[in-house]
């Protein structure tokens, strides 16, 4: 038996398992291979659709995260894929497996954080299934969204001279992780964090979907790619390189470093660049643009207020290169979170 491979197995799960023709009869305009898929709807708009699913033990467990947290970021990381392609989020259905250990108030607290973050958000909730769970918690939320009529942001559309960016400080998620778990404190509180861990813990428990980028980027016409970054930098850029068919060079000196990841990385021996590109779970958008238009989106975003990085280029050369501050240029590999490595 061949060992499992995460993106090996999607790709065998669903090479070629339905006709082009009955997919097309159906709607669909993006099927699988985006963050979302796109389905048409009515004239002037279509659908977009994702889910993603938090497991206990392997997203969450009680020293990482707080039970609202928990709620928050399973709708979070799905925003966030209805962000990378553009469109308005709307309906969301919630999935919920439960072993018997877990109390009502346990739940009400998941929900609590699940409602704040549909809340704050706009996203409906309309229904979802329950069922019991032989050990573990798990929660998947199905969410939906609404985009114009071919605008979605697809991550194919790169184009060799492009210049990539991103909407936000990298690595600091997994450095929070890191700390959580090296505290190997159960249910441990924010106002028990020192101020210099804070924003570390926070974008690990509560990443902020960058709805505003998505929907900002859709409408200017002038993003040619996009992503979000689930499983780090690394992985999500050569995703971006395989489905355009282009290389990516990322210039390593133009990364930025959240000055909280780079005190914190000193501390504990530890390089901010890998958890920045292998760390994941940063919800940032990573994509591209041509280069007469970024003067324009900076200038767009920064009047918004969200950051807006330069940090490299697209290349005729495939795969993903990272040049170092000595002008040295090496390969990356898809590493990054992969389920089963
Ligand atoms: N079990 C599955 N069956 C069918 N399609 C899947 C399955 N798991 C993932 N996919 C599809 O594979 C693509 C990549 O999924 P994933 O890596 O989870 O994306 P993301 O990191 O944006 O959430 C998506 O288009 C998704 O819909
Ligand atoms: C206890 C614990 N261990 C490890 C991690 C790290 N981790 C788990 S899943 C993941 C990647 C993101 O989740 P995934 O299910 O791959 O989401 P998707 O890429 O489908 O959006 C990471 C970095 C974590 N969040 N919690
Ligand atoms: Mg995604
Ligand atoms: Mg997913
Ligand atoms: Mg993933």
């Amino acid at each position: 038996m061949s060992k499992l491979d995460e993106f090996a197995l999607i790709q065998f799960l669903n090479h070629k398992k339905q006709s082009e023709e009955l997919q097309q009869k159906l709607g669909v305009i993006k099927g699988i291979g985006d963050d979302a898929a796109v389905v048409q709807h009515s004239p002037g708009s279509q659908l977009v659709m994702t889910c993603d699913t938090m497991v206990e033990t392997i997203h969450f467990n009680p020293y990482t995260m707080l039970d609202e947290d928990v709620g928050y970021k399973a709708l979070a990381s799905n925003l966030s894929d209805i962000a990378a392609m553009g469109a308005v989020p709307k309906h969301a259905l919630i999935s919920l497996s439960i072993p018997k250990h877990y109390s009502s108030s346990r739940l009400k607290k998941i929900y609590k954080g699940l409602y704040e973050c549909a809340n704050e958000f706009e996203v409906a909730i309309i229904g979802g299934d329950t069922s019991k769970s032989p050990k573990h918690l798990n929660i998947s939320v199905t969410l939906t969204g609404e985009v114009e009529t071919n605008q979605a942001l697809l991550r194919s559309n790169a184009k060799v001279n492009d210049l990539l960016f991103v909407t936000g400080f990298l690595g600091c998620s997994a450095a929070g992780l890191h700390y959580l778990l090296e505290k190997q404190e159960r249910h441990l509180t924010s106002a028990k964090l020192s101020l210099d861990i804070q924003p570390l813990v926070q974008a690990h428990r509560r990443p902020i979907p960058q709805m505003k980028a998505g929907r900002l980027l859709l409408e200017s016409k002038r993003c040619h790619s996009l992503n979000d970054i689930s499983d780090g930098l690394a992985s999500e850029a050569h995703e971006i390189s395989e489905a355009s068919k282009v290389g990516i060079l990322i210039n390593e000196d133009m990364i930025p470093i959240h000055p909280t990841l780079r005190a914190y990385c000193d501390l504990v021996g530890k390089s901010p660049l890998d958890w920045i590109l292998y760390g994941g779970e940063d919800y940032h958008l990573l994509g591209t643009v041509s280069r007469s238009n970024v003067e324009y989106l900076q200038s767009r975003f920064q009047r918004q207020g969200i950051p807006f990085f330069i940090l490299g280029e697209v290349i005729d050369q495939k795969g993903v290169h990272i040049k170092d501050q000595y002008g040295n240029i090496k390969k990356i590999q898809k590493e990054g979170y992969n389920h089963f490595n």
